[in-house]
């Protein structure tokens, strides 16, 4: 008996004009997993976390998340659902300082509201306080403490990748979307990320991650899908869809011949 699934997506369709970019996608993730999303370039693999994160609305297909469909839904409700995908920091978040990157990750604070503003200040300042107690828990976790003042501009690439996900953290997601987390980072930030990831994962949170480092996905990911031309192709472990022939082919199929 395998894991149930938390993410269960059933023929989801996605076109861009006369493109394809998703093309009957069914896959589920089982509950707990990190679960790795590889294929050659252009697969869709990107299309799919916009679709599941809400950001782009599918053509067609269903995607539910803990028995509940989310499809269609705009990305603060899938949010609200508990699914959060990192996002390369935005350039005009890159001249706060890390520390106010976090403080400005919108949740539903009752300081959004202006009239909260207006009738109930003493709670504005409780919400305020208790957003920057999250965000330096959450800087203490991901070992981003001693940089919490450094614009976040200034960062290195793997620096970058830990404060994407701190900003993930601070809405407490059940299940994260990782787009690329080793592109740009060095060996010993990797250890921290992979650390991080591993335990978060036995905190009970789940993963999905698009990743083009095999050695990366080899560490963490099981099951891995491998995607092409908009759908899955095939999953297992590593070591079975590597010796996989269709996989090799449509591998060797999307690499420029030199
Ligand atoms: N906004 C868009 N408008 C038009 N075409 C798009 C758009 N987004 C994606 N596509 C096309 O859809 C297909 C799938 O792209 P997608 O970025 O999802 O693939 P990917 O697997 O993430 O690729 P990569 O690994 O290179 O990031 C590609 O042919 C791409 O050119």
């Amino acid at each position: 008996m395998g894991r149930p699934a938390i993410l269960d997506v059933q023929g989801l369709e996605k076109s861009f004009g006369g493109i394809k970019a998703v093309d009957g996608l069914t896959f589920s993730v089982p509950q707990g997993s990190i679960t790795g999303l590889v294929g050659p370039n252009g697969a869709g693999k990107t299309t799919a976390f916009n679709l599941i994160a809400g950001v782009l609305k599918p053509d067609g297909g269903q995607i539910r998340f803990l028995g509940r469909r989310i499809d269609g839904l705009a990305a603060h409700q899938v949010a609200a659902q508990g699914i959060l995908r990192t996002f390369q920091i935005p350039r005009g978040l890159g001249q706060m300082t890390v520390l106010e990157n976090l403080m400005v990750v919108p949740l539903a604070q009752p300081g959004e509201s202006l009239w909260n503003v207006w009738t109930r200040p003493g709670r504005v300042v409780d919400a305020e306080r208790s957003i920057r107690r999250r965000a330096m828990e959450v800087l203490e976790f991901v070992h981003l403490t001693e940089l919490k003042d450094e614009l976040a501009a200034h960062l290195s690439g793997g620096q970058k990748k830990l404060l994407e996900l701190a900003r993930t953290l601070m809405g407490d997601p059940v299940m994260i979307l990782l787009d690329e987390p080793g592109a740009g980072v060095n060996p010993s930030l990797m250890r921290d990320l992979v650390r991080l990831i591993g335990e978060l994962r036995d905190q009970g949170k789940t993963f999905l991650l698009i990743e083009h480092d095999m050695d990366l996905v080899a560490e963490l990911c099981d099951p891995v899908l491998v995607m092409h031309q908009g759908r899955l192709l095939a999953q297992g472990t590593l070591e079975t869809i590597r010796t996989n022939p269709i996989v090799v082919e449509a591998y060797l199929g999307g690499v420029p011949t030199a």
